[in-house]
């Protein structure tokens, strides 16, 4: 299938900034001051989870200053669609989990079902504790459990299809530096 990159373009264009580079910089530097102090002794296991996570993490990760393992793993719902479906495992986590402090990185919390199918899977799997970690969460009441929240939170936003820091649009403008909502979404 061939991308119209002009169309990719004017998304871009047309969106709505919802937060800039400086406050996703500094909502991440607060998350890492919190997390830090829940898990600096903990010699915990942080998983980035693409693709999405993969901005938020390398960022966070720079900022936590204490002996900790890094790795992925890769599931998605939305195979660059604006809609959820099935939880789709590319990349399950390849260490052993049994008896280690989690940490999940991810980019958003929309209805929670990508981190809720994470965070089962990893318990299941051995986890002493099983933490999250998410740059944005979407506010509205579509939670896959009513009052869903991560252990670990950066910025709530509105109710819209989000991209940039991670998010994308089509695959595309991950790279974005801020967080952008779609025109009319
Ligand atoms: O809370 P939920 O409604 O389950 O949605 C959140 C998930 O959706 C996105 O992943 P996606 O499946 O789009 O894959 P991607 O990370 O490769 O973009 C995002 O990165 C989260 O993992
Ligand atoms: N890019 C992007 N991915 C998502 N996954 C779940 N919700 C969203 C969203 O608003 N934007």
């Amino acid at each position: 299938m061939s991308i119209d990159l002009d169309h990719i373009r004017q998304v871009f264009d047309e969106a709505d900034c919802l937060f800039t580079r400086e406050q996703v910089d500094s909502a991440i530097e607060h998350m890492a001051a919190d997390i830090s102090e829940t898990l600096a002794e903990k010699n915990p296991l942080v998983f980035a989870v693409m693709n999405g996570g993969l901005v938020f993490a390398g960022k966070l990760l720079t900022h936590l200053h204490f002996p900790l393992e890094s790795s992925y793993m890769h599931a998605t719902r939305y195979r660059n669609t604006t809609r959820g479906g099935e939880l789709d495992w590319k990349v399950p986590p390849a260490q052993d989990l049994k008896d280690r402090h989690v940490l999940i990185v991810d980019d958003i919390l929309d209805e929670g079902h990508t981190l809720s199918a994470i965070v089962e899977h990893c318990k299941a799997a051995g986890a002493a504790e099983v933490l999250t970690a998410v740059l944005v969460d979407k506010k509205h009441d579509r939670k896959a459990h009513p009052g869903q929240k991560c252990d670990f939170t950066g910025l709530i936003c509105e109710d819209r299809y989000i991209f940039g820091s991670g998010m994308d649009y089509q695959g595309y403008w991950r790279n974005a530096p801020g967080i952008y909502a779609l025109k009319g979404h």
